[in-house]
């Protein structure tokens, strides 16, 4: 082994002297890291219970008091809804991968990132989950190991809500508490109304519009709900979905009855953000509507939410309430499209770090 001078950064790194032993007075590379929401590692009963364990025991999803949550979570929910949930995952499972959608599609996210970042080789891109694998502690740890001391946290929601951005944050300054030499922090903030998204949303809708064989008389943008109360107590989530749609409606010169907005997913009993999806497509249908096209603005991937709830439930309530033409949008994914959004505001909040 070749001793090395401690004050050589990447060679002190290298033997592993900015974990453990004397440390480097900078290490010098930044880390980006996509943090997506989650997602389970397999269908069967086991993996589907801890992913939905982890998700469902976070204080900022569910709001309950612990002592009045917990009964009902480890008594009733996890009790049955890994069955129902894994059937449904089941349906949308990349067998060749043997993983998730939501899972590929983030992963492909960073690789593309990485190659886009060739002009930046001191920026080291990662990607991580906030329930499940690759789990945020691990990437942060990883991160530090190859050297960054600042790192941009992306959590990949367009529209801030404490149950999604925030929560992403806390897991990533959680994993830091663990760490002696913690990096410097950065983060992308909610980018709902940033001109590249919203134009990037309007070329992929044109897109796949123009692939249809029928013009939708509808388009609803469905974003995932969050409870009512959550938003009644100052979410500011709701106001970032209708500005989306409002911004989106503008960029492709449609009117308030061509493009409309609903939420999706609801979960227990609580009032969710309305109107919602499922009820609005049935009525669309019932008052005539023939053709409709659903895209899902909020959710960076495709993933059970999008393909599952929209592609086939949705497509199936339309269908059995008497509409003709149902089409569902794709998420941006790893699209050329969603791709310049990721990488001009990554480039944007780089600045000053790079
Ligand atoms: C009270 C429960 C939930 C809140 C609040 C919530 C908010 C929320 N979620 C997303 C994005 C996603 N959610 C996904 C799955 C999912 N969501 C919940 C519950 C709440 N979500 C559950 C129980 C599940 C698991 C599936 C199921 O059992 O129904 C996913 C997809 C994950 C995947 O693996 O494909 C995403 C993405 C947002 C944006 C949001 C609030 C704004
Ligand atoms: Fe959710
Ligand atoms: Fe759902």
């Amino acid at each position: 082994m070749t001793l090395t001078s401690p004050i050589d950064p990447k060679a002190a790194q290298a033997a592993g002297a900015l974990l453990a032993g004397p440390a480097p007075a900078k290490a010098g590379k930044v880390g980006m890291m996509l943090i997506n929401l989650g997602t389970p590692d397999g269908t069967d009963f086991k993996p589907m219970w801890r992913y939905l364990r982890e998700f469902l025991s976070d204080p900022r999803v569910i709001e309950l008091n612990k002592a009045i949550w917990y009964p009902i979570l480890f008594g009733l929910v996890l009790t049955t809804r890994p069955k129902k949930s894994g059937a449904n995952y089941a349906r949308i499972w990349n067998r060749e991968k043997n993983e998730s959608p939501l899972r590929t599609f983030t992963r492909a996210q960073a690789e593309k990132l990485t190659q886009a970042f060739g002009d930046l080789p001191d920026v080291v891109v990662d990607w991580a989950m906030r329930y499940g694998n690759p789990s945020t502690a691990s990437v942060a740890q990883k991160l530090v190991e190859q050297g960054c001391d600042r790192i941009l946290s992306f959590p990949l929601y367009p529209q801030y809500s404490a149950t999604t951005t925030a929560t992403a944050n806390d897991q990533l300054f959680r994993a830091l508490m663990k760490i002696r030499r913690a990096p410097a922090i950065r983060s992308v903030p909610p980018y709902y109304d940033e001109p590249v998204y919203i134009e990037a949303l309007a070329r992929s809708i044109e897109r796949h519009l123009a692939s249809l064989d029928f013009a939708p008389e509808v388009v609803i943008t469905s974003y995932h709900g969050i409870p009512k109360p959550y938003s009644d107590k100052g979410d500011p989530y709701q106001a970032h979905c209708l500005e989306t749609t409002r911004l989106l409606r503008q960029k492709l010169g449609w009117d308030e009855k061509k493009l409309i907005t609903t939420f999706q997913s609801r979960f227990g009993a609580q009032e969710w953000l309305q109107p919602y999806t499922d009820v609005t497509v049935e009525k669309l249908a019932k008052d005539g509507v023939k053709s409709i096209a659903i895209v899902n603005p909020g959710f960076s991937v495709d993933c059970i939410e999008t393909l599952d709830e929209i592609g086939r439930e949705a497509a199936e309530t339309f269908h059995h309430a008497g509409g003709e033409n149902f089409a569902h949008i794709p998420c941006l994914n790893d699209s050329a499209e969603g791709m310049a959004v990721i990488e001009a505001l990554a480039r944007r909040e780089l600045s000053g770090w790079v």
